[in-house]
């Protein structure tokens, strides 16, 4: 059985000394009267992102969990959080089942190698025997639909044929979790719904998905509850339908006031 537990999960980036930078000090300062949730504060003199703050939640067997909120909300942090690329700053994560992450085109790619020599690389990556990924391989490029273009650099292709090498060789073994970003929408109408019928067939086997993205259409036909982020929190969650119908308000249910994003902490 599939599950993710998190509890209390933080992460702050450090960004750079700032003592000095008393003209972008004050300029924060002046943001702070207008913003209403702020991601950049101050530790001893360091500038951090508080990227995800007191993020708690549970994850169940067979859910399709999507993540909703502004830019810089924190969505793609708690992705990247999950699948193991980013460890937390604090916090305790529990995670039951094998991950695979639909996060990043380029990750694990080399833009000079081929479409076939990339299948390689990036089942290499996903800790693929090279026998497996060697079997794995003609279905890999049929899915793709990419051809002929699987002889020639991955730099030559346009976003949407590297996505849809890049979901073929990830959707290749079935995952217990499947973790996915909006780029998977570069597709054109046809790929998506076909890369839609090979999710379902992965969340139709009791598995989880979570998907962050901007289309309240996309999050609508593919997830059944939305976590609604803001400043690095979670301030919303609940069915796919009462979220969305909240979310275009703009307001929460309850003040995001205590997450602040953007900090400085006492020298
Ligand atoms: N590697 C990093 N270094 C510093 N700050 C980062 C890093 N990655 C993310 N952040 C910051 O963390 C915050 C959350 O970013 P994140 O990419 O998770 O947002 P998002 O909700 O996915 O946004 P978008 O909808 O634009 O993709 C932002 O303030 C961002 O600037």
């Amino acid at each position: 059985m599939s599950s993710i537990r998190l509890s209390n999960i933080n992460l702050r980036f450090p960004l750079y000394r700032d003592s000095s930078r008393s003209l972008k000090r004050s300029l924060l300062e002046a943001g702070k009267a207008v913003s209403r949730s702020r991601t950049i504060s101050t530790d001893g003199g360091h500038t951090v992102v508080n990227a995800l703050n007191n993020v708690t939640c549970n994850i169940e067997h067979g859910e399709r969990i999507g993540l909703i909120g502004t830019n810089g909300a924190g969505k793609s942090t708690l992705l990247r959080v999950l699948a193991g690329i980013y460890e937390p700053t604090s916090g305790d994560i529990k995670v039951e089942g094998r991950v695979n992450a639909l996060l990043n085109i380029g990750l694990g790619s080399d833009p000079d190698a081929t479409g076939y020599e990339n299948i390689l690389l990036r089942g290499l990556y996903m800790g693929l025997h090279p026998k497996e990924i060697e079997k794995l391989a003609p279905a890999i490029a049929e899915f793709s639909e990419l051809g002929e273009f699987l002889h020639v650099p991955v730099r030559t292709y346009s976003a949407g044929m590297g996505m849809r090498l890049s979901f073929a060789i990830a959707t290749a073994t079935h995952p217990d979790i499947l973790l996915m970003d909006e780029w998977i929408m570069a597709g054109d109408r046809r790929f998506l719904q076909k890369a839609r019928e090979r999710v379902d067939s992965f969340v139709s086997r009791s598995q989880i998905l979570i998907l962050a993205s901007h289309s309240p259409q996309i999050l609508a036909q593919w997830c059944t509850r939305l976590f609604w982020m803001d400043s690095g929190s979670i301030v919303m969650e609940g069915e796919t339908d009462a979220v969305l119908k909240q979310y275009e308000t703009g307001e929460p249910p309850a003040s995001p006031s205590d997450t602040q994003q953007l900090t400085t902490l006492a020298s």
